[in-house]
């Protein structure tokens, strides 16, 4: 796993929408081969959101050949309500970009047979040859999409009864209203994010600091679902300063340690040490974290 921190939310924002444009362009994708991206909601994306938005409309990334998985829905909420992850969807991304909408799919949280929406897909994913890079947020107690605490880390798409803290926590998208949020919801498992070739986690705000701590410093739990990623083959948490508030000091150094050396080695590839290298390796060469 790496671990990259910057110095506040827009700074992890904008590196990580550069990392997906990176991603996105040396994948080369085209109608037959469409790079596969798993998205979430929350207000953590947003500002990564803001800035493909801004790279699409500057013509210097497209998503026409990008196909695109959310984690999860609310359950019974209509689609069209504001707080609908489809409503958040298209209006933080799809309408401002170039993606054909059938490239979009979101968890129909309406549909009559629930279940059988989340087995649809799962297929659907797996018709494309599965996810390609999965970019994930988390909640302050560690969950990754709705997998709340106790959740199977080999789950898969599946309905869900939200934790009361994750209701508290979202109660602020419904004017305060615990009530207004519904309990139940769709997600995709721990164990669909986990297939997808890569992960990349966003973590910021002192909120969130406990969970940060866990996933990095201790070990696998279904407690704090995210930590699933430390067995991940190709796993990327972004995290801001003050998310690393619950850290060990000699954790926050040992990765920007890490950092410095990989930035240390593109300086000389830049000068040719290391051959002819592209410059997107900044984002593929790891030299350890991972
Ligand atoms: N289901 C979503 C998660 O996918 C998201 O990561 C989390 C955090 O939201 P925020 O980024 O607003 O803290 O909110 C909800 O619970």
């Amino acid at each position: 796993m790496r671990l990259v921190i910057r110095s506040d939310a827009g700074t992890v924002a904008d590196y990580i929408a550069e990392y997906i444009k990176q991603r996105i362009i040396q994948f080369e994708p085209t109608p037959e081969k469409p790079f596969v991206i798993g998205l979430p909601t929350g207000s953590s994306p947003v500002g990564v959101y803001k800035r493909l938005v801004q790279l699409c409309t500057d013509g210097s990334l497209s998503f026409k050949n990008v196909v695109t998985f959310n984690m999860d829905e609310y359950v019974g909420l209509p689609r069209d309500h504001p707080e609908s992850y489809h409503s958040f969807m298209w209006n933080h991304l799809f309408k401002h970009i170039d993606i054909p909408p059938e490239n979009v799919n979101i968890l129909n949280g309406n549909a009559d047979d629930l279940q059988a929406e989340c087995e649809r897909y799962e297929a659907k994913i797996q018709s494309y040859g599965g996810i390609e890079l999965f970019l994930g947020g988390i909640g302050p107690d560690g969950h990754i999409a709705f997998n709340e605490p106790g959740s199977s880390l080999q789950s898969r798409t599946r309905v869900k009864t939200l934790a009361y803290e994750t209701i508290i926590a979202n109660a602020r998208f419904f004017g305060g209203d615990v009530s207004k949020v519904p309990k139940l919801a769709l997600t995709v498992g721990v164990g669909t994010v986990m297939d997808a070739r890569e992960v990349v986690v966003i973590i910021t705000g002192a909120n969130k600091a406990i969970a940060l701590a866990k996933c990095i410093e201790e070990g696998v739990n279904h407690m704090w679902t995210v930590s699933a990623i430390q067995t991940h083959p190709r796993s990327l948490v972004v995290c801001d300063d003050d998310a690393t508030l619950e850290l060990h000091v000699k954790t926050v150094r040992y990765f920007k340690s890490i950092e410095q050396v990989q930035d240390e080695m593109i300086g000389r590839e830049n000068l040719g040490l290391y051959g002819q290298v592209a410059g997107p390796l900044r984002y593929t060469a790891i030299p350890s974290g991972n």
